[in-house]
């Protein structure tokens, strides 16, 4: 499986920022620009101040000064604005090639790693953690460099007006300094409790809301809402503290680390009296000594900017570092569509070891295969290593003679429909639901599925029929009913192999007869593999394998199993035995022979 290599922050950024490089050269040298046009209004009040001191202040000259000052000005003005529109473009393109990485990533991850994540944890890195990204990005390059460029010009010019002024101007450094340096002792520390008290806030917040249905339910007062309400509470008490614990040092460091004229007042007069500066230069050591205020306040919002930035990439890449499964190039050419698992064994993770042990079953092409075993005995496991959710720890699975490693994922998908009782519905209308199956697919052909999985009486139910979306349908459709659409997906895909995990779990009386009708309208003609809880439903198959413990326990066909197998016998009878206390509870023994 690949790995992605760890990197730094910056160096994360930048591979995504591939694409638009030139625009963030261009946001760079525009910037450039920019610090260049700042510096210009300095250099004309210092004329304007020589002409004073000069005693020829002539109107025009001055004007002139100051026409040169305010062009200056705009131009910083116009060039930064460019500069950040540019580098906001890059921004945007560097969230955009970030999300497309992570959502290519979860496509080539296998599938039980991704569904492993709430969703609710995806849906925060991918929109709310990468979008924090967004605005510091955007304003470091042209506000970096213009808060750092033009401090470095201004104290260069400092320095070769005279190095002792230039260094006043910095004598508040070292005390704001040590005072945020202070402050900063424990900052990397608590920026990890707050991300760690909010990423808590966030996962109780959706599960709240996820499971809103059932806290109302059965535990509105206490649990899940007393867990919300301390989560929420907790996470402003630590914010309101941590602020309450720097609020005084922060304060300080903000008054004295700007508090350039401290330095720079009492050495120029000296300066001044020692005849080294003249009047008019002191005045412009004042002025451009100020100049280097903005990067000391600036400094604290960056240094906040940047762990905001190595937080999000630091989640993003531990998306993106997910193992991947190595996927086939080239099409191969099926020998059929028969399954041969041969000795597998898998564990999900090493923590809990193999959850299935050197599995070997045939199911020939075109037969009716059904899975069955007590709860935990791995047969949704086996179903999906079919499907390639995950790779086999030993042993292979082929599909017409091939191992399924060497088929690629287009080709296996072709070949396999995979119907669980999750059954997504996106957001848009019941008749595109259902061409997802094959999105080629004519209208006819996707009435003709949705017929076949008996979707049209109930489609019919909605004002605007197949064009209903499945948001406006979402409340309106059982359990059962979102199935048949699945299955009539599944039929319009039309793949020679059909796995039905679990598939009629939802069935209710009401909709027992026109689910089974559509599952006999999908699996018509296909490698059937089924698992079902609800033996009744599988009687009929050619082969039932009973797994126990990760292990085949049994195999043969119902009556085989009913003499031989004891753990299928005792299955058996408990399912009819709740079949027949249903049966009865309900008053419809009719709907209940076996
Ligand atoms: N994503 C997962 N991560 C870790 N362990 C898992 C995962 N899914 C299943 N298991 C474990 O693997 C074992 C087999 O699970 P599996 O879902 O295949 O059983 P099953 O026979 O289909 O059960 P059921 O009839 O209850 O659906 C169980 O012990 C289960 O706890």
């Amino acid at each position: 499986m690949k790995k992605s290599k760890k990197k730094g922050t910056f160096t994360s950024v930048l591979s995504f920022a591939s694409e638009c490089r030139g625009k963030m050269i261009l946001s760079v040298f525009f910037a450039v620009i920019s610090v260049a046009g700042g510096l210009v209004p300095y250099l004309g009040v210092y004329e304007i101040i020589l002409l004073f001191f000069g005693g020829n202040a002539a109107p025009r000259t001055i004007l002139l000064w100051s026409g040169v000052s305010a062009g200056g000005y705009v131009v910083k003005l116009l060039f930064h604005g460019i500069s950040t529109s540019f580098s906001h473009v890059s921004a945007y393109r560097i969230l955009e090639s970030i999300r497309l990485e992570l959502s290519r990533k979860l496509m080539r991850a296998p599938l039980g790693n991704v569904l492993s994540q709430t969703a609710g944890n995806l849906k925060n890195i991918i929109m709310d953690r990468v979008e924090t990204i967004e605005l510091p990005l955007a304003h470091m390059i042209p506000e970096g460099i213009s808060r750092l460029l033009l401090p470095v010009c201004v104290f260069g010019y400092m320095l070769f007006m005279d190095w002792r002024i230039a260094l006043a101007a910095l004598a508040c450094v070292p005390l704001g300094g040590a005072v945020y340096a202070v402050m900063m002792r424990s900052y990397g520390s608590q920026y990890d409790k707050y991300m760690k008290a909010s990423n808590h806030v966030n996962s109780v917040i959706i599960e709240y809301t996820e499971g809103i249905q059932v806290i109302k339910a059965f535990n509105r007062s206490a649990g899940s809402y007393r867990k919300y309400e301390e989560a929420v509470k907790s996470f402003k008490e630590f914010t309101l503290d941590w602020f309450r614990s720097t609020w005084g040092l922060m304060n300080l460091g903000n008054a004295i680390l700007p508090a350039t004229m401290l330095g720079v007042l009492p050495v120029g007069i000296l300066l001044y009296l020692n005849g080294a500066l003249t009047p008019a230069q002191i005045t412009l050591a004042m002025i451009l000594s100020m100049s280097i205020i903005g990067p000391a306040s600036w400094f604290t919002v960056a240094v906040n900017d940047f762990k905001s930035i190595q937080y999000a990439i630091g989640d993003v890449n531990e998306i993106l570092d997910m193992p991947e499964l190595p996927e086939a190039e080239e099409p191969v050419k099926l020998r059929g569509y028969d399954i041969q698992i041969q000795d597998i064994s898998f564990a999900y993770n090493d923590k809990h070891g193999d959850v299935l042990q050197e599995i070997s079953l045939t199911i020939p092409q075109g037969s009716f295969t059904a899975l069955v075993g007590p709860s935990g005995s791995g047969k949704s496991t086996v179903a999906r290593l079919i499907a390639r959710f995950w790779d086999v720890s030993k042993g292979y699975i082929s599909i017409g003679g091939e191992d399924i490693r060497r088929i690629p994922f287009s080709q296996l998908s072709e070949a396999v429909s995979f119907v669980s009782q999750e059954n997504f519905l996106f957001n848009c209308s019941l008749m595109e639901n259902i061409r997802l199956g094959n999105p080629a697919a004519s209208d006819e052909e996707v009435f003709a599925a949705g017929k076949a999985a008996c979707c049209d009486e109930f489609i019919g139910r909605f004002e605007k029929g197949w064009n209903t979306t499945a948001g406006e349908a979402g409340g309106r459709l059982s359990g059962g009913e979102r199935q048949r659409i699945a299955i009539a997906r599944a039929i319009l895909k039309n793949a020679p192999i059909v796995i039905l995990d679990e598939a009629t779990a939802f069935t209710d009386p009401e909709n027992e007869a026109q689910l089974q009708a559509s599952i006999a309208a999908l699996t018509e003609g296909k490698t059937l593999l089924v698992i079902a809880h609800r033996l009744s439903t599988i009687k009929e198959a050619d082969n039932i394998i009973v797994l126990k413990d990760g292990r085949v326990e049994a195999q043969g066909k119902q009556q085989e199993l009913l003499n031989t197998c004891s753990l299928y016998k005792e299955m058996w009878k408990s399912h009819i035995g709740a079949k027949n206390w249903s049966a009865s509870s309900a008053g419809r023994e009719e709907l209940y022979h076996v």
